[in-house]
């Protein structure tokens, strides 16, 4: 992006619009007009770009290198729509808390359906960019601190491997939000597979007419599940294909000690990304029962809750497809209710191959799930840090590894597991020095570390975005260990102040 100063005018206006090379086709806006209205992001007083995603725009296809930065300021934030563009907000339903509410994008306009030159679609949504017809009494608007989150997050996310929507911008508005205190506001530009919900399902399911979940069911297949359009029954085949990118997606998160901190069913996306950073955080010292988020008092979205919550989403969305999958409800029951069960399964199978590799193990062993279980056991007893715990123990088999085996501990409990883990890797054919490979790039050195991301948040607040930046390059290479990142391997202080989160900011 070059720096530019020139004064805008009409005819740049123009040229912002189509510059950037967006590919619009907006297949949403073929649907029903059930599904969306028609709303127009409102104009803002002053953008400002300040963060963009050079790598996603080129993944994008974006000629992101052309663009000026004052052109930026206003595609990123509404203030021009992009040629081809037919911005909606998005109807949706969503059981909050297990209560269920009829929601919609209160605050979040989807421009349309940008496709790459290799004919990938990807949604581009203004996060933050006015009230709509959704707006209940919101207004509409975004936090700069939030919405910088959602960026660091979701690229952290993205590096670590773990299907997430992702961030291509954040623009400020040069106006003020007022929630418990003045903030200053901001436009987040996501960018998604698409943003059909579980809740999507129950806004259509909500309707006294079957044809429009059927609609919704078939346009997902097409979009996203094309390989379940001539099986027997697709409407099942999509529920079991749901059912298992979720399995994946949760194993993952769990693999990483992520909490999603808001697992309603208006968060869980359809296609199997990770949506919506609100109130997550990585866990620090391992313990099930950790809660970042300053709403959830029962702990209903604790960490080891993850598994069971996703399940029970899973069912949520089961119960929209049955009129679709058996004309008889009982049997569409029964079918809905054998897919439901294999999520269990499917979950168990995910993670544990994804704790094997943590280890460093490249065989099944009847044991395995043993061994994970008094690992796991061992740090919450000892309140050890998840991340560095495994990222420690490569280094713990390497006597030439680049730094000592951080993380990792002295007592009894733990000496007596290292011993049986060893044990159980030189039992492999495969030698050492492939399970440290192994582990190396399944074990990440650095994940966003709450304390790091709430300095660079405080610093951008007070428009230092230097802190951030490093942030994020240090999260794109999250396997990467060096001297000069070993700060942000730091776990918080043990004086720390337990941390909480906020959402709907
Ligand atoms: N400031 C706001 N004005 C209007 N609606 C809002 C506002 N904040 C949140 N909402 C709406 O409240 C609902 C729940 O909010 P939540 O914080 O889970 O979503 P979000 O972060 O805005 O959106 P998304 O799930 O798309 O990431 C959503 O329908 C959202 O659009």
């Amino acid at each position: 992006m070059k720096d530019s100063k020139q004064d805008l005018n009409e005819a740049l206006k123009k040229i912002s619009a189509t510059s950037l090379g967006w590919n619009f086709d907006n297949s949403y806006t073929r649907l029903p007009k059930a599904f969306f209205v028609k709303q127009k992001p409102t104009p803002v007083k002053a953008p400002h770009i300040v963060l963009f995603n050079q790598p996603l725009a080129a993944t994008l296809g974006l000629n992101a290198e052309a663009i000026l930065e004052d052109e930026a300021s206003l595609a990123f934030s509404g203030n021009t729509i992009p040629v081809g563009a037919e911005p909606i907000a998005q109807a949706y339903a969503g059981h909050q808390f297990g209560h269920l509410n009829m929601l919609g994008d209160g605050r979040a306009i989807l421009l349309g359906e940008h496709l790459t030159p290799e004919a990938n679609r990807y949604d581009i949504q203004l996060k933050g960019a006015g009230v709509t017809a959704y707006s209940r009494r919101g207004d509409g608007r975004a936090a700069l601190g939030p919405m910088l989150r959602e960026y660091i997050i979701s690229e952290a996310m993205h590096a670590l491997g773990i299907p997430t929507t992702r961030s291509l911008a954040v623009v400020t508005t040069g106006e003020s939000v007022y929630r418990d205190s003045i903030l200053p506001g901001a436009i987040l530009t996501r960018v998604a597979s698409s943003h059909i919900r579980v809740g999507t399902f129950q806004f259509a399911a909500s309707h006294d007419d079957p044809e429009i979940i059927r609609t919704l069911a078939d346009y997902t297949l097409n979009r996203h599940f094309p390989e379940c359009i001539g099986t027997e029954n697709k409407y099942l085949s999509l529920l079991n294909a749901v059912i298992d990118h979720q399995a994946k997606l949760i194993a993952q998160w769990m693999q990483v000690g992520f909490i999603h901190g808001v697992m309603n069913t208006d968060n869980m996306s359809i296609c199997g990304e990770s949506i919506d950073f609100g109130p997550c955080a990585f866990m620090d010292s391992y313990d099930p029962a950790t809660v970042f988020s300053s709403i959830d008092q029962q702990g209903r979205y604790a960490f080891g809750n993850q598994p069971p919550i996703a399940q029970w989403n899973l069912t949520r969305f089961a119960e929209t497809l049955l009129p679709l999958i058996h004309q008889d409800v009982e049997e569409a029951i029964r079918l809905a209710e054998k897919a439901l069960r294999a999520f269990a399964d499917k979950y168990q199978q995910y993670w544990l191959a994804g704790m094997r590799a943590k280890l460093g193990l490249f065989t099944e062993a009847p044991d395995d799930l043993a061994l994970v279980e008094e690992l796991l056991s061992c740090m919450k007893k000892n309140r050890m840090d998840y991340t560095n715990t495994f990222r420690g123990l490569s280094s713990s088999l390497n006597a030439n590894a680049p730094t000592a085996a951080q993380g990792n501990i002295d007592t009894p409990d733990f000496i007596t597991w290292q011993q049986q883990w060893n044990k159980r890797l030189s039992s492999q054919t495969k030698s050492l020095d492939d399970a440290i490979a192994l582990m190396l790039k399944t074990n990440p050195a650095v994940i966003p570390r709450n304390h790091q991301v709430e300095a660079a948040l405080s610093a951008a607040e007070s428009g230092d975005f230097t802190v951030q930046e490093k942030l994020l390059e240090v999260l794109s290479q999250p396997f990467k260990e060096d001297a000069s990142r070993a700060s942000y391997r730091m776990p918080p202080l043990p004086t720390a102040m337990p941390y909480k989160t906020f959402c709907g900011t």
